[in-house]
């Protein structure tokens, strides 16, 4: 290599046959050099990408928190890591009971629940950021038509095969872009709950509050992830006081962002969304995230 440096440019058509072998050992040397290089730079990429592939989860965005770490007061009952729920099972990809949510929907929550409290209330959510994983396990689940285990409580009066095209369920959630949470509202003082059995006689979610499975929020004509049509927000079968409360949650949190599922009470997603085309799949925990609580 130096020896090619060192030649004078105007000289370079007098290489003799010595410098000649030396020149052709030193390309092939260079050769070899760029070859091993490139050798090692692609180890090194199947090294990073190995890990992926023998099944390291990915993780959160920075800017995903958990609510706590913006909001302690919220009370979290997250209902997809117990077994109470319309599928019966803990759902794929919920490790730990916990909200995580995009930085900007949680302190929307935040100012909603600052409102709340002043008033009487407090927020309860039952449902956050959701990975596509869990969504998917909704979806295998719907497709088994035999397992109707949890129909008595969760979709007494409609058929299985209906609840993706009613829109009750999504194949592709909001709750899997960050910004969406499934919440209701909780009079002060809260109330402590307890735990659901699992095999216990399940109640119709729509059957008067008394009946149904006891829920410490305030009373909104059904329980949560009631798939039914009186579950319609602005259902007109709803009146009075369950009017009022639903129309209570609705006015606090649309005034901070929030847009409802017109077929859900509970169901509200914050916009702008800072994820509005990405459905994240990085598991329910705080390891996902970059700061944990
Ligand atoms: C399953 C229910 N809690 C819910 O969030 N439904 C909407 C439609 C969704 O899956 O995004
Ligand atoms: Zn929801």
């Amino acid at each position: 290599m130096n020896r090619i440096r060192s030649l004078p440019r105007r000289n370079t058509h007098l290489i003799d046959a010595g410098d000649m072998t030396r020149l052709s050992s030193a390309v092939r040397g260079l050769v070899t050099a760029l070859a091993t290089l490139l050798a090692l730079t692609a180890a090194s990429a199947t090294a990073q990408a190995a890990p992926s592939r023998a099944g390291t989860d990915p993780k959160a965005p920075a800017d995903f928190v958990a609510l706590q770490t913006v909001d302690p007061t919220i009370i979290q009952e997250m209902r997809y890591i117990t077994r109470h729920n319309f599928v019966g099972e803990r759902i794929d990809g919920y490790r730990q009971p916990l909200c995580i949510l995009t930085r900007p929907a949680a302190q929307a929550l935040h100012k909603a629940q600052r409102k709340l409290l002043r008033q009487g209330y407090t927020l309860k959510v039952y449902d956050c950021y959701r990975p596509q994983r869990a969504v998917n396990h909704f979806v295998r689940w719907a497709k088994d038509l035999e397992d109707q285990a949890m129909k008595g409580e969760f979709y007494p009066d409609v058929d299985k095969t209906r609840l993706f095209e009613d829109g009750y369920i999504a194949e592709k959630s909001g709750h899997s872009r960050g910004s969406t949470v499934d919440l209701t509202l909780v009079k002060l003082p809260a109330m402590p709950t307890r735990p659901y059995v699992p095999g216990e006689p399940l109640v119709p979610c729509y059957a008067p509050r008394s009946e149904r499975f006891p829920d410490n929020s305030v009373d909104m004509g059904t329980g949560f992830d009631c798939f039914d049509t009186l579950s319609h927000t602005l259902d007109p079968r709803i009146q009075g006081t369950q009017r009022a409360n639903r129309l209570l949650l609705k006015s606090t949190l649309e005034g901070l962002g929030f847009v409802n599922l017109a077929e859900e009470w509970w169901h509200y997603t914050y916009r702008p969304e800072p994820y509005p085309d990405t459905y994240f799949d990085f598991p329910v925990t705080t390891k996902s995230l970059t700061k944990g609580p």
